[in-house]
Parts: structure tokens; C-alpha cells; sequence
């Protein structure tokens, strides 16, 4: 088989992995690689850093998707093509309602799509929904863990400003199109914003794979708009519930 265009792999690299975690952040990337057993870095090009490591005796590969759907539905693409099923994306995430606490962990069953990619998988009637087998072990793997943890619907949009309707930015404007879209959100019991999920749930559902989201809170947006949390220790928390996840799946 030939490399796949973006990653630069072939299926061989993979060692038969079929379950991948997929942060958006490179560098979370590397550390999810090295609380696992025999890392090896595969590929590091553009946002996509590429590792495979041990879990249960198997072969799992942690690749980051960079920001936004379109580089993740690329990672996802190509990590298909070398035999990748299973999708358990860990992120960061800002919370809008006010009972979600910083550094809890948030569970998306589906998102809502505020994405773009997503519509050249399915059209906009189709839901973007999450895998129910991986999502149940998310969740299994936050009990286990005694982790706080909510379950609902998230918000998943395109842009971190406008699309989240922030006006702490340059122009202090958000496009009419998205002015009360947060508190829309909120009356319909959406618990958060991040900018991966609709993406990765639509191309998965669409396309015969599996995926399932778990993010940590960095921020309430019923509070505040920038981070004062402890970043490491909301990371701590979803990467381990994202790991205890893949070992109940494997
Ligand atoms: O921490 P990650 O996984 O990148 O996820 C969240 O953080 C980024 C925005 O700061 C977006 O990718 C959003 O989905
Ligand atoms: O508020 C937030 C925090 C992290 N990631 C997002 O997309 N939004």
C-alpha cells in the first residue's frame, strides 16, 4: 500500500492498530503517547503528530487533529485507510451552564453542528451523533475513575470566536447570524463548546466508524471568558478517562 498523503504512513506503521485517541493538540499528542507503553513517534507533519504505543497487549495509535474539522477529518480519513475503527477524541472545552464547574469532564453524546466539514460527509439532517458502545465506555471509564463528569449534547463550531459567540476579540462583533446563539444553546441544554466533535461524529457515523468525545473544562462561560484553571490537572482528568475508555474497548 502506499503512504497515505498527509500522515505519510503506510498500514504496517500501524501494527494492526484499530483504535485511535485523537486530541486536537500535538503536544497533549505526546504526552498520552508516553503514559502508555512502548511510545514511538511515527510522523510529526503539519498539525498531525502521529504516535503508536502498547495498551492491553495491542497496538493504538494517538494522532492530533490540529484545530477545527477539516485537518481532523483528514486525520481521520487516512487513519482509516490504515485500518483505524475506533475514534476516542479528548479535548478542551468551554462549559455554558452554570452547574458544569472548571476542571470537570464532559461527555458528548452529539453535537450540534456549527461545522462546516461535516456537511461534505452528510447533509445537515443527519445527526451527528456519537458511537454508543465507545461513549458508554467513556462514561464506565469516568465512574471507574471517580471523575465529575456530565453527559449531554455539545456545541461544535468552526471558529473559537464568533461561532462561540465571544466579544472579547478585536472587533467586539459577532456576525447577527450567531448574536444569542449562546444563550439559544443553553435553553436547549447544550453543555459546551469545542470545534472537533461534529466533524469527527458525522464522518464517523456516515462512514461505518466509531467515535466518542470526552473534554475537559477549562473555562465557564456563565463566569468568565479566559481560563484561570490549572491546565495540567484539567488534562490529568479527560486523559485518563480516555485511556481507561480504550483499554475497556480493546
Ligand atoms: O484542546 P483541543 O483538543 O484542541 O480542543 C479544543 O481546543 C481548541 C480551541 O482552543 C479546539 O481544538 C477545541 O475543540
Ligand atoms: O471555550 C472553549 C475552550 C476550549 N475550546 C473551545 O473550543 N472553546
Amino acid at each position: 500500500m502506499d503512504k497515505v498523503f498527509h500522515l505519510g504512513l503506510d498500514k504496517q506503521a500501524l501494527n494492526g492498530a484499530t483504535l485511535a485517541i485523537v486530541p486536537g493538540d500535538p503536544e497533549r499528542a505526546k504526552r498520552i503517547a508516553h503514559k502508555l507503553s512502548d511510545p514511538i513517534c511515527l510522523a510529526q507533519t503539519r498539525e498531525f503528530h502521529v504516535y503508536r504505543a502498547t495498551l492491553n497487549s495491542q497496538s493504538v495509535v494517538i494522532c492530533s487533529t490540529g484545530i477545527g474539522g477539516p485537518s481532523t477529518s483528514i486525520a481521520v480519513e487516512e487513519l482509516a485507510q490504515l485500518g483505524v475503527r475506533t475514534f476516542l477524541r479528548v479535548g478542551t472545552t468551554g462549559a455554558i451552564q452554570p452547574h458544569i464547574n472548571e476542571g470537570d469532564v464532559l461527555v458528548s453524546t452529539a453535537s450540534v453542528r456549527l461545522d462546516g466539514a461535516s456537511q461534505h460527509f452528510a447533509p445537515l439532517s443527519y445527526p451527528a451523533v456519537s458511537d454508543f458502545h465507545c461513549t458508554q465506555a467513556m462514561v464506565n471509564a469516568c465512574e471507574a475513575l471517580n471523575i465529575t463528569h456530565h453527559i449531554g449534547i455539545t456545541a461544535s463550531s468552526d471558529t473559537f470566536y464568533p461561532g462561540q459567540e465571544r466579544y472579547d476579540t478585536y472587533s467586539g462583533y459577532v456576525n447577527k447570524a450567531f448574536q444569542g446563539s449562546c444563550a439559544e444553546w443553553q435553553k436547549l441544554n447544550v453543555m459546551n463548546y469545542e470545534m472537533e466533535s461534529a466533524t469527527l461524529f458525522t464522518m464517523c457515523a456516515a462512514l461505518g466508524l466509531k467515535a466518542a468525545c470526552v473534554a475537559g473544562v477549562l473555562v465557564n462561560r456563565t463566569r468568565q471568558e479566559i481560563p484561570t484553571v490549572d491546565h495540567a490537572k484539567v488534562e490529568h482528568d479527560s486523559v485518563a478517562v480516555v485511556i481507561k475508555a480504550a483499554e475497556l474497548l480493546l
